[in-house]
């Protein structure tokens, strides 16, 4: 079976050289709080988007992050692409703001069945050539601690778009799905990830998963809700290897600055 590789190099200071030189990526910012390494990953992003509320959160709160700077600067700096949802949420101040800009808003108010962080993993899926979803990292800011609706819906896109790589994160931690279709090598990047970290069926009950790298590690175990899960985990090596019959989610505590 394929390997497919992941790493949290993203999230460096500086990227290095060596690995992931042909990984892109694109930001997903949505209507929550913005982790503080937010203008790190916009600046790392090729394509930046806004879940309807969450271009207030960069209005509002990328000045805060960046105190030092002229506000109005930074809200020309940091102008989304796209904003794109159902729109009951964009104020709009901060929609002309942007448009005079140039950003490109998407009205989607007649879809109340989709979310809009689904909106704008559709919007990335029609405008990514199949050749380069391979190397393409969807990071999602905002998408847990908060409205458990909300979290789990945020949860729910990883299983709807399961053929992209789409990273969920918050201040505290990261989320993302490993299909069953390949084994999984997660190069740990111990500087800003772990050590705790959690693998969990939530979709379907795993017969057999088997891993390498863990305090805990599994060999060929039964995982359900209701039976074994496995939480309060412990990365020990820098490369976790995981194999199963179910797709699993995969979540990482990521570290605190000093
Ligand atoms: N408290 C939260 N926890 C996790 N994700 C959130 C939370 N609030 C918003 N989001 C995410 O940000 C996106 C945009 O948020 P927004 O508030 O604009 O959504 P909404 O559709 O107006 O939500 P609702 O009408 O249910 O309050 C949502 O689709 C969701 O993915
Ligand atoms: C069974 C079912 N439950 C909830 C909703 C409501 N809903 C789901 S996504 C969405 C858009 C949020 O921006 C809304 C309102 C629905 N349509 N169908």
């Amino acid at each position: 079976m394929a390997v497919m590789s992941h790493s949290s190099s993203f999230l460096l200071p500086t990227l290095p050289s060596s690995n992931d030189h042909d990984a892109t990526y694109a930001l997903v910012v949505l209507n929550q709080r913005l982790p503080r390494f937010t203008p790190l990953l916009w600046q790392r992003a090729h394509l930046r988007l806004c879940a309807d509320g969450g271009a207030n959160r960069v209005y509002d709160e990328m000045p805060e992050i960046l105190r030092d700077e002229d506000v109005l600067d930074v809200r020309r700096r940091f102008k989304p692409d796209v904003i794109k949802g159902d729109m009951d949420s964009l104020r709009t101040d901060v929609k002309e703001f942007y448009v005079n800009l140039g950003t490109n808003v998407v009205d989607e108010a007649q879809d109340q069945d989709t979310t809009d962080l689904h909106k704008c993993i559709a919007y990335i899926q029609d405008c990514t050539r199949e050749m380069n979803k391979k190397s393409l990292n969807i990071l999602v800011a905002g998408a847990l601690g908060g409205r458990f609706d909300h979290e789990i819906g945020n949860v729910n896109v990883l299983y709807k778009f399961s053929d992209l790589r789409i990273i969920l994160l918050s201040d505290d931690c990261l989320i993302q799905l490993l299909p069953k279709t390949h084994h999984h090598e997660i190069h740990i990047e111990s500087s800003v990830v772990g050590p705790h970290c959690g693998l969990i069926p939530i979709g379907a009950p795993s017969a057999r998963t088997t891993t390498t790298g863990l305090q805990w590690d599994l060999t060929d175990m039964e995982m359900s809700f209701g039976g074994l899960i496995s939480t309060s985990n412990i990365a020990r090596e820098e490369k976790v290897t995981v194999e199963s019959d179910s797709d699993l989610l995969w979540t990482i505590s990521l570290r605190k600055p000093t």
